[in-house]
């Protein structure tokens, strides 16, 4: 696997600051069953920015994710994902741009299993009628390992390499943002491993900004800084922490 380069991608996002959440409030449901998931969480990320969030179980971090990534609405406040205020966004003028600003990689791979692997990949650039920048996808595949595997179906690769190709699918557009929902839950430590250093490469050589919600204090232990949330508020954070560090912290906010 080639290291990614600096210098590479070009810099098409210029501002320095790519994500901005102020008094995020999420309610889901309404009258006394209501719960409110969030409640006035706020932050900014800058361009290259590895962050992961971390809190007990239900302190809100997918909700988080969701919101800033422009998956669900927030009931109150405002999402800034690269230059551009989501909240208010219609749902089809929603969709577009996450398809072609946003990265996403959950723990399932989410890939289809009758294209290839280089055809997923080009799956964001497709459905948003952009050309595909054969450098690109060449550095993409290179990147991830699977330079030799473009033409295989999904089925013929490991979780590991299913999880690469839905990393390099996550960046052939060059987002804003990539957003990971546990993306390394579903595999060994190797592949894991693997993937992880893949993202904070991602961050640190292409300027890539990702986000990352984990359990998980060693990937945890990869971000430059770690937001904490608990009972929906925002619970502090820690800077180029070690999962010792991190440990002690998520046990102090309760059990998770
Ligand atoms: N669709 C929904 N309808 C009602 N309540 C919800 C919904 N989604 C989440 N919640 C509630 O909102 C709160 C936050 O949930 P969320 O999934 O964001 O937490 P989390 O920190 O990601 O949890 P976990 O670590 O267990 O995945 C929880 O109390 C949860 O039960």
């Amino acid at each position: 696997m080639t290291s990614l380069l600096p210098g590479i991608a070009q810099a098409t996002h210029q501002t320095a600051e790519v994500l901005s959440l102020e008094s995020i409030v999420k309610v889901y449901g309404s009258g006394p069953q209501s719960v409110t998931a969030l409640d006035g969480v706020g932050f900014t990320l800058e361009r290259g920015s590895f962050t992961a969030i971390m809190g007990p179980s239900g302190s809100g971090k997918s909700t988080l994710l969701h919101c800033a990534a422009g998956l669900d609405t927030p009931t109150s406040g405002s999402v800034r994902l690269g230059g551009t205020e989501i909240s208010g966004l219609s749902k089809k003028v929603l969709s577009a741009f996450r398809r072609d600003h946003v990265g996403f990689v959950f723990q399932a791979y989410n890939l289809l299993p009758a294209l290839s692997v280089e055809e997923n990949i080009c799956l964001p650039l497709l459905l948003g009628n952009k050309s595909v920048e054969p450098s690109w996808l060449d550095f993409l595949l290179d990147s991830v390992g699977l330079a030799e595997h473009r033409s295989r179906r999904p089925s013929a690769l490991s979780g590991g390499q299913q999880q690469r190709v839905a990393i390099a699918r996550a960046l052939i557009t060059r987002p804003y943002v990539v957003f990971g929902d546990e993306p390394t839950g579903a595999l060994d430590s190797r592949s894991a491993k693997q993937v992880l250093d893949l993202l904070s490469h991602t961050a640190r050589e292409l300027h890539q900004t990702v986000v990352v919600v984990t359990h998980d204090p060693v990937v945890a232990s990869q971000a430059d800084r770690i937001l904490f949330l608990a009972d929906g508020a925002f619970a502090g954070h820690l800077d180029g922490a070690t999962p010792a560090e991190i440990t002690r912290r998520m046990t102090s906010l309760g059990e998770w």
